[in-house]
């Protein structure tokens, strides 16, 4: 029965000598029972040095010799054979290859509880040792690379080029780091302007990716019919006008981070190709059946809370799931207004203006601070750009407790021309009101995009367009 079972086994009686060497000895070995049987040599053959081996130790109960050669390394007595012991040795040279083999030796006991002998178990087990040793190697990489960063945050006033000095952007950096040092997806969660592209950003250039390509893609910006032409690419001849192979987002990343800014703005089907390419599927270009692969890691962000759009059926679950592994919310800034100073300070030096915020006049700095900015960090931006043009704060928005109904007077002035839109060209004055109308409904919703899209009666998707084309995401 031991002869033909599959696993490698062999007995060795009070003498030493090799009882029973089984077919899967054999395999494992090269070497045949018939060689080996009534010899010593048991796996003396295989080692450099000659030395007892777990067996003899096991038939001569000698623990403290086995203590010796094993060292405490290896576990010494299973804990589910009783009176066995089990050890891992390596192999320099076992039939011409670098091996790993476990042993599991217990004692053979006659009816008086003599022992005769002792039979061993043996397992290659080299594929586990070296996964073992390779995710040591990288756990301890990453622990390096975790501790270098950590230390070249200095005072943590910056990080890469975040400012903020508040509790909750301390938080921030520590997730960046924690980010940084693995490879799993990222969710950055947080209001339009807070910082989420920055933040995606240091995660890249933190990261072992550093070097290869970083690509913002703002998924509300791109029609759904363009979607997979953007991402995939499309061959010669795909459709009209496809006139030359294209390379898409995946096959620009290649190596890189693909940032997917406002990812519930993908369409379901895109989640699920998507999906595909990033579990190692694969991915086509337009018109071609042709499988191409990329490496890439994903960074996305939205302002929206992903598990309610999972939960009312415009995210998949799955893609969700395979997203959602480092979740990093940023706070909007009117809850961390103690950085304040220091990011004006920061903006005024960028824009070259010798202004300080220590020094602007104390009502500027109150209402600066009492400003419930909604635009976050961005807002600040513009507002002290037009600080420095101006010399007086001009928050463009309506005030903090603005009632939530669009404002008559609102509606009324842009309607009735107090703006003098009565002195443009018919385009020009419906643009113009439209792009009141849409800052008045983002201010009242606190540029909540999926509520200002509602009131207004158009999709998200179409709002962020005209958002776009009216210069509110870049310049708000
Ligand atoms: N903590 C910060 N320190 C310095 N600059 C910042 C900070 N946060 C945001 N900014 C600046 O504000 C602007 C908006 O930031 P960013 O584009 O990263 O925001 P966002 O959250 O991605 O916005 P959206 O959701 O509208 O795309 C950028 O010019 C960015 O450099």
């Amino acid at each position: 029965m031991l002869k033909y079972t599959p696993i490698a086994q062999f007995a060795i009686g009070l003498d030493h000598r090799v009882k029973v060497w089984n077919r899967a000895c054999e395999v494992l070995t090269g070497v045949s029972a018939e060689d080996i049987i009534g010899t010593d040599h048991q796996w003396k053959i295989f080692y450099p040095r000659k030395r007892p081996i777990l067996a003899d130790l096991v038939v001569e109960q000698d623990y403290n010799k086995f203590l010796e050669i094993y060292g405490t390394k290896n576990p010494a007595e299973s804990n589910i054979v009783p009176n066995a012991w089990e050890a891992t040795d390596y192999f320099e040279n076992f039939n011409g290859k670098p091996r790993y083999l476990y042993f599991l030796a217990a004692p053979v006991f006659d009816h008086e509880g003599n022992i005769t002998g002792a039979v061993t178990t043996l397992q290659d087990v080299t594929l586990r040792k070296m996964q073992e040793e390779a995710m040591k190697r990288e756990s301890e990489q990453l622990q390096q690379q975790y501790s270098l960063l950590r230390s070249s945050m200095g005072e943590r006033f910056k990080f890469c080029n975040i400012i903020g000095k508040s509790q909750k952007m301390q938080e921030v950096y520590d997730v960046i780091v924690r980010a940084a040092a693995c490879a799993d997806s990222v969710v950055i969660h947080g209001e339009s302007g807070v910082g989420k592209e920055l933040v995606a950003r240091a995660i890249h250039d933190s990261s072992e990716r550093k070097n290869a390509p970083f690509l913002p893609v703002n998924c509300g910006a791109i029609s759904e019919s363009l979607l997979e032409n953007e991402f995939f690419g499309h061959v010669k001849g795909a459709f009209t006008g496809a006139y030359n192979d294209k390379e898409g987002f995946l096959s620009h990343v290649q190596g890189g981070t693909l940032f997917l800014d406002e990812v519930g703005e993908l369409s379901l089907n895109m989640q699920v190709k998507l999906l595909r390419a990033i579990e190692g599927g694969g991915y086509s270009p337009v018109g071609s059946n042709e499988v191409l692969y990329s490496d890439f890691r994903i960074v996305a962000a939205s302002n929206l809370n992903l598990w309610d759009e999972v939960t009312k059926g415009r995210l998949r679950s799955d893609f969700f799931y395979r997203l959602y592994v480092i979740p990093v919310d940023i706070p909007p800034l009117r809850e961390r207004k103690e950085d304040l100073a220091l990011l004006a300070d920061h903006f005024f030096s960028h824009m070259e203006s010798p202004l300080h915020f220590d020094i602007l006049p104390g009502k500027d700095i109150k209402a600066l601070y009492n400003y419930h900015w909604p635009g976050n960090v961005r807002e600040l931006q513009n507002v002290l750009r037009r600080y420095i043009a101006l010399n007086s704060l001009d928050f463009m928005t309506l005030p903090e407790n603005a009632p939530p109904e669009i404002p008559p007077e609102i509606l009324s002035g842009i309607i009735d021309g107090r703006d003098s839109a009565t002195d443009l060209p018919l385009t020009d004055a419906v643009g113009r009101f439209e792009k009141q109308l849409i800052l008045s409904v983002l201010h009242i919703t606190r540029w909540h995009r999926e509520t200002a899209a509602t009131k207004l009666g158009i999709s998200r998707r179409t709002l962020y367009r005209k958002m776009m084309a009216h210069g509110l995401i870049s310049t708000l």
